[in-house]
């Protein structure tokens, strides 16, 4: 296999107050690197990753493709742009900053207008680390999370890596879930998700009516069919 091919494409952004630490998340999860030297992202920022979830012949190899957006008051806007389309969120405090966990309200309420109502969403507590600034508990952040529906908390630093794969890993297994309950559909694009190469394999979704011919969309629908017609030939 092809060390590029994935089964699904899936969009997820990072949001949150300014200085919360998302550029250092992106960075920790995708190179797993650390840099102290980071500046504000102006505008947007983009890096990508492929990462493997299930087990056994229920594995399944996902790209996530992961939006960075600003937190500066200045490029709220731009930020909200791209929460169209995406099927995750990491929605980012810092556990030393309760100023950055109150604003964290607006900016659901932000991603819940303008993303697709599919979307999964996680908070994540950044600077983990700085445990003798804490100012917001773990207690605070679980309650946020079951009055406002967001499926799981997670205290994060990029600074040592704790908790990053767990809390990427915890958004996608969500979403990859929720596509198999059919409950969402990997062929609406406009929900954040996209078949991959390898996704010849994928079984029908339960929720489509339409038949092998109406379910394709693309050109690359048509060539993974004559692949797949061919894998049955002889
Ligand atoms: N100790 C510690 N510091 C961190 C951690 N994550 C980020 N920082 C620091 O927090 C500051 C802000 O980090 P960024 O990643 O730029 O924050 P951001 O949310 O992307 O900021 P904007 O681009 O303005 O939205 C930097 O000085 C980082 O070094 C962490 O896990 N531990």
């Amino acid at each position: 296999m092809d060390k590029e091919s994935y089964d699904y494409l899936v969009k997820i952004v990072l949001a949150g107050p300014s200085g919360t630490g998302k550029s250092c998340l992106l960075q920790r999860f995708v190179k797993n690197q650390w840099d102290d030297q980071v500046s504000h992202t102006v505008g947007i920022d983009f890096a990508s990753r492929i990462i493997s979830v299930g087990m056994g012949n229920q594995q399944k190899r996902i790209k996530l493709q992961i939006w960075d957006t600003a937190g500066q008051e200045k490029f709220r806007s731009v930020a909200r742009n791209y929460y169209r389309g995406a099927a995750g969120a990491v929605l980012v405090y810092d556990v030393t900053n309760k100023d950055s966990f109150e604003e964290l309200s607006s900016w659901l309420s932000d991603i819940r207008a303008m993303a697709p109502s599919t979307i999964c969403v996680v908070l994540a507590g950044s600077k983990s680390d700085l445990q003798n600034q804490r100012q917001v508990s773990t207690e605070e952040a679980a309650e946020f999370c079951s009055e406002k529906h967001i499926s799981s908390a997670h205290e994060t630093s990029s600074y040592t890596g704790s908790n990053v794969e767990e809390c990427f890993l915890s958004v996608v297994s969500t979403i990859i879930t929720r596509i198999e309950l059919g409950e969402i559909d990997p062929q609406d694009q406009s929900l954040g998700i996209q078949y991959g190469d390898l996704s010849f394999r994928r079984p029908v979704h339960p929720s489509s009516t339409s038949n092998w011919w109406t379910s394709i969309t693309n050109w690359d629908d048509l060539v993974r069919l004559e692949r797949q017609t061919r894998s049955y030939c002889c």
